[in-house]
């Protein structure tokens, strides 16, 4: 079961590792024209509605597999507002190998051939919304029609992410999804075929660029309060930095005030609050848990937290009555096994804290990946295990972020790391930030890497940020 957009994902991640969209669109195409095959009598007459998407792309593919019936595209739109680089070469080809091909400018003259099969290529995973002209108009004469309906991908007016289906939208006798089924498709009346079109089991299994666009912020947004800093104040200072280089918009500080004008010191961007204590403690967690439910932003607990009994004390209770959305790192991991919450936690534990909390103890995660995701179904939240190589897991799900450079082992990574993930946990789910927060931490450090391999600081890092979850440049 996949999503559209985690398709999305997949597929970016698919092109990163070699396999181009139009490999994949050949590939679709391809799995198309067999399932034609199968509902069309030699001597067919077969009708392509295309979309000027990648969902009309397919079709123009399966076009050239069907030359043994008499095929006739229809493209909804004129040729040149086709959307896509690989869906337009697809219509050129068409249209230089002389196959039969119309344009509709628009609803009036939406007018299908008698055909005995319809392929239905309006619309797959980019759809927004019920089905516009001339589509809406398209779909009623494909649904009125004596035909045997194929619907490519999924029938258009599908929602690929919710899984609901447009009042107005295609009624398909058969659909050729890719890759793996959609949430809902299966409630429908049609027969579906799933189709392998060669996307790299790593496409899913690594983090790459399009876990990156999927929980990449689109502008400025969220106000992250990170809990931190009592007897270290570069941890909380870091990981509230890493979170406006992430996207947030503010970027706050909740710390003793003892320390607060360190930590203030080493940025004027970041807001930082001080509270009456030397320590987090169970009274001062009662105000922060109260502010925390209220603006209900992502919270970072634990960056130079320390270990004192009472602020591990003030640390569970904080996180056992807390209802929002936390990143756990360092020194509060180690009260998460010992609660039962309501929070949506990303736990951000190093080898050393993953043993410690109950996880395997070694020093491949990678190789550990399948105990890694029992433990955090037994934990009941995310847990991004940081090595040499991350392991994301929600107990369902599991991810392998390889990026990152041996540079990276200097202090502070960690607390970057952290401030990343709650500035996308402000808009994203809680794997896909922690997936994609892993992935742009190590892309910076081995940005800085490019120019020297070693001696590079945490705080350098934070300059890198930017331009690897924008792409641009950080200089
Ligand atoms: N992800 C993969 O691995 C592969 C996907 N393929 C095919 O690509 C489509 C998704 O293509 P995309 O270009 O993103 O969008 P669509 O073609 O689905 O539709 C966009 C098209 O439709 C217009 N539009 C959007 N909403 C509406 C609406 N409510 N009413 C009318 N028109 C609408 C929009 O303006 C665009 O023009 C996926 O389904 C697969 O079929 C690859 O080819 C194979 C690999
Ligand atoms: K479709």
């Amino acid at each position: 079961m996949i999503t559209g957009e985690r398709m999305a994902a997949v597929d970016e991640n698919a092109a990163a590792l070699g396999v181009p969209r139009k490999q994949l669109m050949e590939s679709s195409g391809h799995a198309v024209a067999r399932a034609v095959r199968e509902v069309a009598e030699s001597g067919a007459s077969v009708a392509i509605v295309a979309g000027r998407g990648n969902n009309g792309g397919d079709a123009f593919v399966a076009a050239r597999f069907l030359d043994e019936y008499s095929v006739t595209t229809i493209l909804l739109g004129r040729a040149e507002r086709i959307g896509t680089e690989i869906a337009r070469e697809n219509w050129a080809a068409l249209q230089r190998a002389d196959y039969e091909t119309r344009e509709i400018a628009d609803s009036s003259e939406v007018d299908l051939p008698a055909a005995d099969v319809i392929v239905d290529a309006m619309l797959g995973t980019g759809i927004s919304g019920d089905l516009r002209e001339p589509a809406a108009t398209a779909a009623a004469a494909i649904n009125a029609a004596d035909a045997t309906v194929v619907s490519v991908d999924v029938p258009s007016g599908f929602d690929a992410d919710g899984g609901d289906h447009a009042d107005n939208g295609v009624e398909a006798d058969r659909v050729v999804t890719f890759h793996e089924t959609k949430p809902g498709l299966d409630d429908l009346e049609a027969e579906v075929m799933v189709a392998d079109i060669g996307i790299p089991a790593a496409a899913e299994r690594f983090v790459g660029p399009g876990d990156v666009s999927l929980a990449r912020p689109d502008g400025r947004e969220g106000r992250p309060n990170v809990i931190g800093g009592g007897p270290y104040t570069g941890a909380p200072a870091l990981a509230a930095q890493a979170a406006l280089r992430a996207g947030a918009e503010l970027s706050f500080v909740a710390a003793p005030d003892s320390v607060a004008g360190e930590i203030q010191g080493y940025s004027e961007d970041l807001i930082v609050q001080p509270y009456d204590s030397g320590v987090l403690t169970p009274d001062v967690a009662d105000d922060l848990l109260e502010t925390a439910e209220r603006y209900d932003n992502v919270v970072v607990i634990g960056p130079g937290l320390g270990t004192a009994d009472e602020t591990l004390e003030a640390t569970r209770q904080f996180l056992s009555a807390y209802t929002g959305r936390a990143v756990v790192d360092a020194d509060a991991l180690a009260v998460v096994p010992e609660i039962e919450t309501d929070a949506t936690l990303v736990c951000t534990p190093n080898r050393g804290e993953l043993a410690r909390m109950g996880g395997p103890d070694t020093d491949d995660l990678a190789a550990a990946a399948d105990e890694i995701e029992a433990f955090a179904a037994d934990l009941g939240h995310v847990v991004l295990a940081k090595g040499a190589n991350d392991v994301i897991t929600d107990g369902e799900r599991t991810r392998i972020s390889r990026s990152g450079t041996v540079g990276m082992t200097v202090g502070g990574t960690g607390d970057t790391l952290a401030g990343i993930v709650a500035a996308l946990l402000e808009h994203a789910g809680p794997l896909e930030a922690a997936a994609a927060g892993a992935h742009v931490n190590g892309l910076a450090g081995e940005r800085l890497a490019e120019r020297e391999e070693y001696g590079f600081l945490a705080s350098d890092m934070l300059a890198a940020l930017p331009a690897v979850l924008w792409g641009g440049s950080d200089e």
